[in-house]
């Protein structure tokens, strides 16, 4: 067995925004998912997810082209849960050249599905490495966010940034626009996270900001609005000022709402912890439901939203320095 983890993340800047290139900010936080992979002796994939909100379940396929899954859920489900570990095995085949090679692949994650803290993104650069490495290739970090990339942009419809995938693979805060992805210094931030116990569909919600973007100038605006945020907030980050980052937050979560990705619970975090004295709380990631992040050094935030109605988990983030760990 061959095993790999890689960090969730929060977005301190510019999800959405980034995804028409203006830069975003995340931050990979210590919430893992890890993978293990074990070649099998024929072409066939068997997934075992531990901690899907569908039950655990196991699910065999692969081997005739119209052979369909074996297990016992709904097609619908089942594309969900398994879309994105079907075309990180794909990009094994393509870097390694085994096209044929068949894996039995273990997941298990400490991150919320489609809450904003890109469960995707650590699913797929995890596989990816604990997949190529199981075949003698180990990738370059830079190198891995790359593929991880293509699956979440194949899978996403052709709507993904490199954002989430780089920063799982790398770790710490990173800066991404357009292709061009690096590495921020970051000061440790007290980040606090409410999490609603929901979720959001990624392709919908990127689809409805392009829609909007499409139709009204003045949505346009807001996106490029965002890339201002962001680039006040890389100042802020520069300067440890965590007030100004609390500011700039608030404003950047204005803005997302305006974009129509919020949701009535993630409004009621934020608002609960701003509330309770956070320097600034924003939604995460692609939003409608899912988790908030906020600043705040003190105690307050974290106990007022365990005491929110529609927030079912409050707790403290660390940044987590390392991306991609291999274990085995
Ligand atoms: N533990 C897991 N086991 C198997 N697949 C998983 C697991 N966690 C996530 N996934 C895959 O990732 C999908 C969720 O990705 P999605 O991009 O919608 O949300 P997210 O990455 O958690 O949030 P965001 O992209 O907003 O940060 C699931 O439908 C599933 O395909
Ligand atoms: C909404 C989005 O910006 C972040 C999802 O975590 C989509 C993406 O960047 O691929
Ligand atoms: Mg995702």
């Amino acid at each position: 067995m061959t095993v790999s983890s890689a960090p969730g993340k929060v977005y301190l800047f510019g999800e959405h925004a980034v995804v028409y290139g203006e830069p975003a900010v995340p931050c990979a936080i210590e919430v893992r998912a890890r993978v293990g992979v074990k070649r099998r002796d024929d072409s066939k994939l068997r997934v075992h997810a531990e901690d899907l909100s569908l039950d655990g379940f196991t699910v065999e396929y692969g081997g005739g082209a119209d052979e369909r899954p074996d297990v016992n859920a709904s097609e619908s489900l089942l594309m969900a849960a398994t879309q994105y570990v079907d075309s990180a095995i794909e990009q094994v085949r393509e870097v390694t050249g085994e096209e044929d090679v068949g894996f039995d692949v273990t997941i298990e994650s400490n991150i919320p599905l489609g809450a904003g803290l890109g469960s995707s993104a650590a699913v797929v650069v995890a596989a990816i490495d604990a997949g190529t490495r199981a075949l003698g290739t180990t990738l370059e970090p830079v190198e891995l966010a790359e593929r991880a990339y293509r699956t979440e942009h194949e899978v996403q419809d052709g709507q993904a940034s490199r954002a989430d995938t780089f920063c799982s693979a790398t770790g710490g805060a990173v800066r991404v626009e357009g292709d061009d992805c690096r590495s921020i210094d970051a000061p440790d931030l007290p980040l606090v996270i409410g999490f609603d116990g929901g979720a959001g569909e990624t392709g919908e919600l990127v689809s409805g900001v392009r829609t909007l973007r499409e139709e009204y100038e003045f949505a346009a605006d807001t996106v490029e609005a965002i890339g201002d945020i962001v680039r006040n907030g890389e100042d802020a980050l520069a300067d440890g000022d965590v007030a100004e980052l609390g500011r700039l937050m608030n404003f950047n979560h204005g803005l997302l709402s305006a974009l129509g990705v919020s949701s009535r619970s993630l409004e009621t975090m934020v608002w609960a912890a701003r509330d309770a004295g956070a320097d600034g709380a924003k939604l995460t990631g692609a939003g409608g439901g899912g988790c908030i992040v906020a600043l705040d050094p003190t105690e307050e935030t974290e106990t007022a939203l365990s005491f929110t109605p529609g927030c079912e988990d409050a707790f403290r983030a660390e940044l987590a320095e390392e991306g991609v760990r291999r274990i085995e």
